[in-house]
């Protein structure tokens, strides 16, 4: 280890809580699916911050925990262990009572498969109707917010069409609206653009970066397609079932006066200080089992096992 004196910055004396200000906040949390013998650990101690008004990115390999995750934060599942807390609501101690309302007015879900966020035999107009019914709002209030979500959303002129009579691409974002209806604080959408070719997936995904914008919705977005990652400030890579990285946006203007988006990796360390190295780092460097950490004043250093040290 450096021998060196440091002058290292003073830690305050007592950590903030994490997340204190955030409207999502995930720590250390498990979700382990039994069926029959044989147990699967989909989510392993998942780590993840959300500000208000975030649009948000999570990506990973088939299996990785991307729509377990999704679903715990619809109220749909709950986690084994850990804490999960959306706006004022802890996911895991609420009552069945208090679920009902946290899933009719705090969060909206689109789920994976188109077909099952729609109604085959409603109209696009009774499908968005639907919740704000069973909230108790108000006649008026119902087909005035009816006819402003399905017109910022492009398809106020399919209002009397049934799903059958409508494109992928509008079946989505009739399901859009229908999340939207009861003016959540954060949409969540599970491969919203899954099922559709590459030019309507690009526009689907524009209307929920403008519903991120314009109502001021937190959403949180899973997808496969790096063409509709790349567009948000910030992407979160689950691997295992935990956060594994971190890509951050942002746009900045060079000596040409061109604007340009600079993307930055970030590994993520969670709550016990783990970060994982990426492969390449480790193989460049042979990094194996036992590697020698050094402290810094402005760095942690990650050294080979038996290379010079400080
Ligand atoms: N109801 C369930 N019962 C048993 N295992 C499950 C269940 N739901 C998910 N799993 C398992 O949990 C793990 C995580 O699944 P999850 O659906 O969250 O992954 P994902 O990243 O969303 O995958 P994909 O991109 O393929 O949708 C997988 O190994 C999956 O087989």
């Amino acid at each position: 280890m450096s021998t060196k004196p440091l002058s290292l910055p003073q830690p305050p004396s007592k950590p903030p809580e994490f997340g204190r200000d955030a409207l999502i906040v995930c720590e250390s949390l498990v979700r382990i699916y039994q069926s029959g013998s044989v147990e699967v650990q989909a989510l392993q101690g998942l780590d993840l911050v959300v500000e208000s008004g975030e649009m948000l990115a999570v990506v990973g390999a088939s299996g990785s925990g991307k729509s377990t995750l999704l679903s715990i934060l619809a109220g749909v599942d709950a986690p084994t262990a850990g804490r999960v807390r959306v706006d004022r609501w802890n996911l895991l101690t609420m009552s069945r009572a208090d679920r009902v309302r946290y899933r009719r007015h705090t969060v909206g879900f689109v789920r994976q498969q188109t077909a099952a966020n729609l109604i085959p035999y409603l109209t696009a107009r009774q499908m968005v109707d639907l919740p704000m019914t069973a909230a108790q709002a108000p006649a008026r209030a119902r087909r005035r917010r009816t006819a402003e979500l399905l017109d910022m959303l492009g398809i106020g002129d399919l209002a009397e069409r049934r799903p059958a009579q409508m494109s992928g691409g509008q079946q989505m974002r009739v399901a859009i609206a229908v999340a939207l209806a009861n003016e959540p604080r954060v949409l969540l959408a599970d491969e919203p653009t899954g099922e559709l070719d590459s030019a309507t997936s690009a526009a689907v995904f524009g209307t929920l970066r403008e519903v991120n914008r314009r109502l001021g919705v937190t959403v949180v977005v899973v997808t496969h397609d790096p063409a509709v990652s790349g567009q948000v400030e910030r992407t979160v890579a689950i691997r295992d079932g935990r956060t594994s990285s971190e890509v951050l946006r942002r746009a900045a203007t060079g000596s040409d006066g061109d604007t340009q988006v600079i993307a930055e990796e970030y590994a993520v360390m969670d709550r016990a200080g783990r970060v994982q190295v990426p492969r390449d780092y480790r193989e460049a460097l042979a990094l194996t089992r036992r590697v020698r950490l050094v402290l810094e004043s402005d760095h942690v250093a990650i050294r080979p096992d038996g290379g010079e040290a400080g």
